[in-house]
């Protein structure tokens, strides 16, 4: 299943999504019907009405609300499938998959459960959905780097598929450096390394989150345009961000798309890729935010072209799959110019 050169997008990876936050309000009503739970709307267009956030926190308080009707490997496996099924619209080619192991294991749903649940669908995803898939296990910063590294040796103990670790949640207030040690073990383990850093938070997080936990991608990292020595930096080192634009609107770290600094990245020469965060949350897919700030920029076919290049350089494939993924960018760059 490739992309045909004369798709209107390019064929692209996905690598920054959070698989709770690919939570659709009428699955959301499905499972809290299977198991029981009550959501506190009466149906899924008020659950979706709700969707209106002030920033990042008001947003995490209702994501993690409606996780309570995530609490079976069928749920999981169900939520994981929805996702593959939209993205393979999208044009999604290669995702790398983030979920919040300590999220589900604070409301008693058994680690192994959540795991199997994605990682089963994961699985068939190829051949399936035309996607292949990696996923990272991301930790929650606002509780304690303890509990992080327990939860890391237990994925670690039941060798669980996963490919790296990411960090996510409140970030003002929980810089990088308290994870030190849990990206150390990570990195021991061989396991590869992202992080949200300077989504809400300073330029100074996503330096920490280099320097002190040798993150090799960044997601978000919209403050870097703050400290023109660290854009230097990272385009020197071409180091993979991970820019969701129509979240960072919709959480109100930037005032609209038109003032978003993405055009300021791609123009100083940094490795950026777009991404949707967490979709019916924000009301869009990646292909939606592409649409978005395609129409936003006037970005051409050859700026479009880079945007899903860099989104396969990005991502934490083998060089040979990259390869070939970008050799079908390349065709749908030139079917166009
Ligand atoms: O954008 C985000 N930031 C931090 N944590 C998150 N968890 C889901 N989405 C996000
Ligand atoms: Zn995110």
């Amino acid at each position: 299943m490739t992309t045909p050169a004369s798709a209107s997008r390019p064929p692209r990876a996905e690598l920054h999504v959070h698989i709770e936050g690919t939570l659709e309000p009428e699955l959301a009503f499905e499972l809290a019907a299977r198991n029981g739970v009550a959501l506190p709307y009466p149906d899924p267009a008020s659950l979706r009405a709700a969707y209106e956030f002030e920033d990042l926190q008001s947003f995490l308080d209702l994501y993690s609300a409606a996780m309570s009707v995530l609490r079976t490997e069928a749920d999981f496996a169900d939520l994981t499938r929805a996702y593959l099924v939209r993205a393979a619209r999208a044009g999604v080619r290669h995702a790398e998959i983030s979920f919040d192991p300590q999220a589900h294991l604070v409301r008693g749903v058994p680690l192994e459960d959540v795991v199997n649940g994605i990682a089963g669908v994961l699985e068939r995803s190829e051949a399936e959905h035309g996607i292949t898939t990696l996923l990272i296990a991301a930790f929650h910063r606002d509780r304690d780097s303890a509990d992080a590294l327990d939860v890391l040796e237990r994925l670690l103990a039941a060798d669980a598929p996963i490919v790296g670790v990411g960090l996510d949640n409140a970030e003002v207030g929980y810089p990088p450096g308290l994870f030190q040690a849990v990206y150390a073990r990570a990195e021991e383990a061989g396991l590869r390394r992202t992080a949200h850093a300077g989504e809400e938070g300073p330029a100074q997080n996503i330096r920490d989150a280099l320097d002190l936990l040798h993150a090799e991608r960044i997601d978000h990292g919209i403050a870097v345009v703050d400290d023109p020595e660290l854009v230097a930096r990272v385009v020197a080192e071409q180091v993979p961000f991970t820019v969701c634009p129509v979240s960072n609107v919709r959480l109100r770290a930037v005032p609209a798309l038109a003032e978003h600094p993405l055009p300021a990245m791609i123009e100083a020469g940094m490795l950026v890729s777009i991404n949707s965060d967490d979709p019916p949350y924000f009301g869009a897919y990646v292909d939606d935010v592409d649409d978005a700030v395609t129409a936003a920029f006037d970005l051409t076919r050859e700026q479009r072209a880079a945007l899903a290049a860099a989104s396969f350089s990005g991502s934490f494939l083998p060089p040979d799959r990259v390869a070939a993924y970008l050799a079908e960018v390349e065709s749908w760059r030139v079917a166009g110019a």
